[in-house]
């Protein structure tokens, strides 16, 4: 299935990106010089809707009717899936009890989750309906059309529907919290927003000069600066920080720095720490300085924002598809005004960590 997410197959269906992009670009395009609207809350949409038209071929369209469409309560997913997931081995267990438990607040989270799943295998079964043999132009096409390598067998649509909400779950949210953090950074370090104008004024047109569609394809060795900021977000603040446990299998065990792990051990590494080891990154870790990606031509697999290995994250691709897109569609073409621009940053932290509270602005559209 991981052809399906490979660059070449995302590109095919660039469009899709870009219309749920447009929506974006106009409602920024919208809001009255001065008025004050939440950033983070419009990238969230944004990404929910990309996401949910990639991995079901809906459009949600939730960028469309903000004050009636609530944004589905993704987060809440993640936080009773990591809660769970603490204790792996008394999975089953824990979900039986967890469902009897008389507390108001799990209850609550286990039937929002409930119905996030309904709705998603309900989209599945309309897809599955309007999905003609042979058709492959969307994440959701490539899935319907997979087949096990061993036995030749389709997917069954339950596992159609548990992959396809499995993609937005683990998408929508780390998607948007991204994005909201890589803006808080940008808008609130003066010298890397310079030097990102700059460099976006000189190598992306205007919405208006006839770019309306940017095309992802050479964007990112255009733009190495506007790179390296992303690169600089995803060290200070990586949205996935639980820990990715691995199982030693080796029967001789693993010797990890001096200290012996046998096997069947679950090893982690929590990205955080990774990214903020100051022996390698130096005493300025905890500053957004996207310069260090340059000056010391540092590699992206020093850090590990979408994990690492087998098991590491799909949707990559996907993600950087997104984020590039949408920094160079908003950055470009208005001046984003931070409300507060001496904001400190805080985060939430429910197993995706966001910025917490929202990320109030204003803009002014460029005119050149
Ligand atoms: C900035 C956005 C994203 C970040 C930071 C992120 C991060 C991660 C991380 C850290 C993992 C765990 C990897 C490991 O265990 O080593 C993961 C897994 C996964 N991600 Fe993402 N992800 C993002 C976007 C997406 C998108 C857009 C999709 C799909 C549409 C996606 C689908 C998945 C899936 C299905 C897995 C489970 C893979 C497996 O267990 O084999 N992710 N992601």
């Amino acid at each position: 299935m991981s052809h399906s997410f490979s660059m070449a197959t995302l590109l095919k269906f660039e469009g899709r990106f870009g219309k749920h992009l447009h929506r974006l670009f106009s409602n920024i395009e919208q809001q009255p010089e001065g008025q004050v609207f939440d950033l983070k809350e419009s990238v969230a949409r944004y990404a929910y809707d990309v996401i949910s038209d990639l991995a079901f071929e809906k459009d949600l369209n939730t960028q469309g009717n903000p004050e009636a469409n609530e944004l589905p309560p993704i987060p809440d997913h993640i936080l009773i899936g990591t809660m769970y997931g603490m204790v792996e081995s008394l999975l089953p267990y824990s979900i039986r009890i967890g469902n009897k438990l008389p507390i108001p607040s799990l209850q609550k989270l286990l039937q929002s989750r409930k119905l996030l799943s309904q709705k998603a295998s309900q989209y599945v079964n309309d897809a599955i309906e309007d999905h003609k043999a042979g058709e492959k132009e969307t994440l959701l096409d490539n899935l319907l059309e997979a087949k096990d390598p061993s036995t030749g067998a389709p997917l069954t649509p339950a596992e159609v529907s548990s992959e396809a909400f499995a993609f937005l779950v683990a998408g929508a949210h780390t998607t948007s919290a991204t994005l909201g953090l890589l803006f808080y950074h940008l808008l609130h370090n003066r010298y890397a927003a310079e030097k990102l104008t700059e460099e976006l004024n000189a190598n992306v047109p205007l919405y208006n000069d006839g770019g309306k569609e940017i095309s992802y394809s050479g964007l990112e060795s255009k733009l190495p600066y506007t790179m390296a900021c992303i690169k600089e977000s995803f060290r200070i603040t990586p949205v996935f920080t639980m820990p990715l446990p691995r199982l030693v299998t080796d029967p001789n065990g693993v010797d990890i720095n001096g200290f012996h792990i046998p096997q069947g051990t679950a090893v982690s590494m929590i990205s955080q720490a990774l990214h903020h080891d100051p022996q390698f990154w130096g005493g300025d870790h905890d500053q957004y300085i996207p310069e260090r990606w340059l000056e010391d031509a540092i590699s992206f697999n020093e850090i590990m924002p979408f994990g690492i290995g087998h098991r590491a994250c799909i949707g990559r691709n996907i993600a950087s598809i997104n984020i590039l897109k949408v920094l160079c569609a908003l950055w470009r073409n208005f001046e984003i005004i931070p409300v507060d621009k001496y904001e400190k940053l805080e985060i939430n932290s429910l197993g995706v960590d966001e910025k917490k509270g929202p990320l109030l602005c204003t803009v002014r559209k460029r005119q050149m």
